[in-house]
């Protein structure tokens, strides 16, 4: 539709007040951010399953309504996203092209995930008693476009160790993108949306993936077939490397001198990126990190000897 680009005050999932780019014109403001890329575009599944659905548009320019806060939630954070690639890691939209960016929500019946298409990124309801509306947290959105951004790099199947680190990937750009735009960052995942009615849980813990009877280390991954080969449990083990190597710790008596959260970031998107492929194993991205840590920091590097005793104290190499 034809308008002009503003900007639209609305309320979030959580009650919060924040703005986003609309256009607008005389049938009232749509959820297009015409300022990053080609775009970021919400849509409204209506509580169907089509997609993308409506294009949102919100008539009396209010994006206040009970309805209202998932739509606000998605485009908001997506462009938070969007920046995050953008500034720190110079990645122009997921595909490096300014690709345009589209978000669908309440999608489904109550329902209780959200997900990567292969083409735009979709959110359900949640059932109010294991999610929220799932948009409503940052760490969940960012996790999905780094699905887009993994799609359009490495491309890691969606199945057994390519698909834990696939899983893995996301939830560490998670708490990246988590860290640099939230006032309380944290190394979990999902808390701001899972179980409302319960303080303090998370759906997965990077510091701690045990809380959830998760992995912490390689001899403990999961050899079935449930959820495509474990890439939501063995995605735990490269979550903690990925803790410890910014944090550092002793974990399973091995000892880790942490680097912070930048350099964590700058190593694995460069291992992402440059490095994994589509059926990278776990001690492949063992390899592939230290690897990518070289290039940045040095063969030498207390990096480098960060990255191999993260990966050693979960058992990878
Ligand atoms: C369609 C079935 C597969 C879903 C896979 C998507 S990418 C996924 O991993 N979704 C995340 C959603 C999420 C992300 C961050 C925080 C909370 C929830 C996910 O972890 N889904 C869990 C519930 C799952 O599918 O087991
Ligand atoms: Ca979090
Ligand atoms: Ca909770
Ligand atoms: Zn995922």
């Amino acid at each position: 539709p034809d308008g002009i680009d503003s900007i639209t005050n609305g309320t979030g999932v959580l009650g919060d007040r924040k703005q986003v780019n609309t256009v607008r014109n005389s049938a009232g403001s749509y959820l297009i951010d015409r300022t990053r890329g080609k775009g970021i575009f919400t849509y409204d599944a209506a509580n169907g399953t089509e997609l993308p659905g409506t294009l949102w548009l919100d008539v009396d320019h209010q994006l206040d309504g009970l309805l209202d806060g998932a739509a606000v939630d998605a485009h908001h954070y997506a462009g938070l996203t969007f920046d995050y690639f953008k500034t720190v890691h110079d990645r122009n939209s997921y595909d490096g092209q300014g690709a345009a960016i589209v978000s669908t929500v309440h999608y489904g019946k109550a329902y209780n995930n959200a997900f990567w298409s292969g083409s735009q990124m979709v959110y359900g309801d949640g059932d109010g008693e294991k999610f929220l509306p799932l948009s409503g947290s940052l760490d969940v959105i960012a996790h999905e476009l780094t699905h887009a951004v993994t799609e359009s790099t490495a491309g890691l199947i969606y199945w057994n160790d390519a698909g834990a680190i696939n899983e893995s990937m996301s939830d560490i750009f998670g708490v990246l993108i988590e860290h640099a735009y939230s006032e309380t960052p944290d190394w979990q995942i999902g808390e701001d949306v899972y179980t409302p009615k319960v303080e303090g849980d998370a759906l997965r813990s990077l510091a701690d993936p045990t809380l959830k009877g998760l992995p912490d280390h390689y001899t403990k991954r999961y050899l079935g077939l449930e959820d495509f080969g474990g890439v939501h449990i063995n995605s735990s083990i490269s979550n903690k490397a990925a803790y410890l190597l910014a944090n550092g710790g002793t974990h399973y008596n091995v000892k880790v001198e942490g680097i912070g959260i930048e350099k964590t970031g700058k190593i694995f998107y460069r291992t992402l990126t440059q490095y994994l492929t589509p059926t990278t194993k776990f001690r492949q991205l063992q390899a592939a990190s230290v690897q990518a840590a070289t290039d940045l920091y040095g063969a030498d590097s207390q990096e480098v000897t960060s990255v191999k005793a993260a990966f050693a104290a979960v058992g990878l190499k």
